[in-house]
């Protein structure tokens, strides 16, 4: 299965199948080298990668998960990239998880200002959102991917087979991102995963897949109307949807040292966010519930231990905040998301401390 990105900045396809990976030679175009970008502790990844290119290949092996999203990761590609004497014509592939796929991308964009990339997410969360929209980014100390650019890759290739070796709470972690396109989104997400969550979970499943289809097919949409996370107002919301329960989430990540899963972190936040829904937007409780049901179904963790003051000022860093007031995106029903301007402070709180209770 293939869905097209029609993105302004340059249409693409993201291919959803097992053995995925076996497109590449097709999309090396006139590259004379290839960089494959891509977690040193996952080598077996790049073999498999790199096995596959008839070029002059340079291996990059970049630390694990959000380690490699730093300046120091980024500048070591670049150097990698000097020594190979990589020119414009040359590609490069990310291969990994979203965290890879991320720098990866973002080498790609920032390299003579930009050659060509090729992503092969290998995680059910990089499939269904991190390799998808253009997005690339690392992040600083002070928060998460707060520096990067929009940058189109020339294809995406998921390849489902790369699932099956996956630790289940990644598995989880990327479901968490594919509710998530259920609440904004495509109410057949909620209703396949309302019928049977275990199966979801089985990789190598028809419902797995579909899923996976789904997801991709809500972002692909989404980014192309609104690449830039430009268009929102009021009840016309475009990209910044997909930043639903990403307020909090990425504050959870950053104030856990990034030791939770993006996943996990953004699971907290949708719960939290549908109580603001609730409490703001008129959200009805059932849907509360329903995001309490099928997130923590599937193990994700619906609370973190830390009280809201801590988390709040590093909520003023996320993107969506403008001067000094925070912005959020809630939904006012299944599919219908809203943008959230000033919200009360007193009932942020008391959402949050419902989920600690
Ligand atoms: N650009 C975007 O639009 C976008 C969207 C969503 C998330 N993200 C970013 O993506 C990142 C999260 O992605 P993630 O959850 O994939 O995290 P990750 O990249 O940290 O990978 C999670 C873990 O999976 C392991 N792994 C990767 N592939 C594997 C495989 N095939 N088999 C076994 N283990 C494997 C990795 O080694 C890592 O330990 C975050 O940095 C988040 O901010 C970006
Ligand atoms: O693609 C988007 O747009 C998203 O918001 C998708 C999110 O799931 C993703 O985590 C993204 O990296 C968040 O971006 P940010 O701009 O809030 O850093
Ligand atoms: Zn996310």
């Amino acid at each position: 299965m293939s869905i097209h990105v029609a993105s302004a900045l340059g249409p693409y396809d993201v291919h959803i199948e097992p053995g995925a990976v076996r497109r590449l030679p097709g999309l090396l175009g006139d590259a004379s080298r290839v960089a494959v970008i891509h977690p040193a502790s996952l080598p077996s990844l790049a073999e498999r990668v790199a096995g596959l290119i008839d070029r002059e290949v340079t291996l990059i092996g970049v630390p694990d998960a959000e380690a490699a999203k730093t300046p120091a990761v980024l500048a070591d590609c670049w150097d990698a990239l000097a020594d190979a004497g990589f020119t414009r014509n040359d590609l490069v592939v990310g291969v990994g998880g979203g965290a890879t796929t991320d720098l990866a991308g973002f080498v790609a964009a920032s390299w003579l200002r930009g050659v060509a990339y090729v992503s092969i997410p290998s995680t059910v969360l990089g499939m269904v959102d991190a390799a998808v929209g253009g997005k690339t980014g690392i992040n600083l100390a002070a928060g998460k991917n707060l520096v990067g650019a929009f940058y189109e890759p020339r294809a995406v290739l998921c390849d489902l087979d790369f699932c099956r070796t996956l630790a289940d709470v990644d598995v989880a972690s990327g479901l968490a991102e594919v509710i998530k396109c259920g609440f904004i989104a495509d109410p057949e997400i909620l209703r396949l995963a309302q019928e049977n969550l275990a199966d979801c979970r089985d990789v190598t499943g028809p419902r797995f897949a579909d899923l996976v289809t789904r997801a991709v097919a809500v972002k692909a949409r989404v980014v192309a109307a609104d690449l830039r996370e430009a268009t929102s107002h009021g009840d016309r919301v475009g990209r910044e949807a997909l930043n639903y329960g990403h307020t909090l989430g990425h504050a959870v990540e950053k104030h856990a040292h990034f030791t939770w899963r993006h996943g996990q972190a953004i699971s907290v936040g949708m719960a939290w966010i549908a109580r603001v829904s609730r409490d703001l937007l008129g959200l009805d409780p059932a849907l509360v519930g329903l995001h309490d049901d099928l997130l923590g179904g599937l193990g994700l963790p619906l609370s973190y231990p830390a009280s809201y003051d801590e988390l709040r000022p590093i909520m003023s860093l996320d993107k969506k905040a403008r001067g000094t007031t925070l912005r959020l995106v809630g939904i006012t029903a299944q599919g219908h998301p809203a943008i959230i301007d000033t919200p009360d402070e007193a009932i942020l709180r008391s959402a949050y401390d419902e989920l600690a209770g």
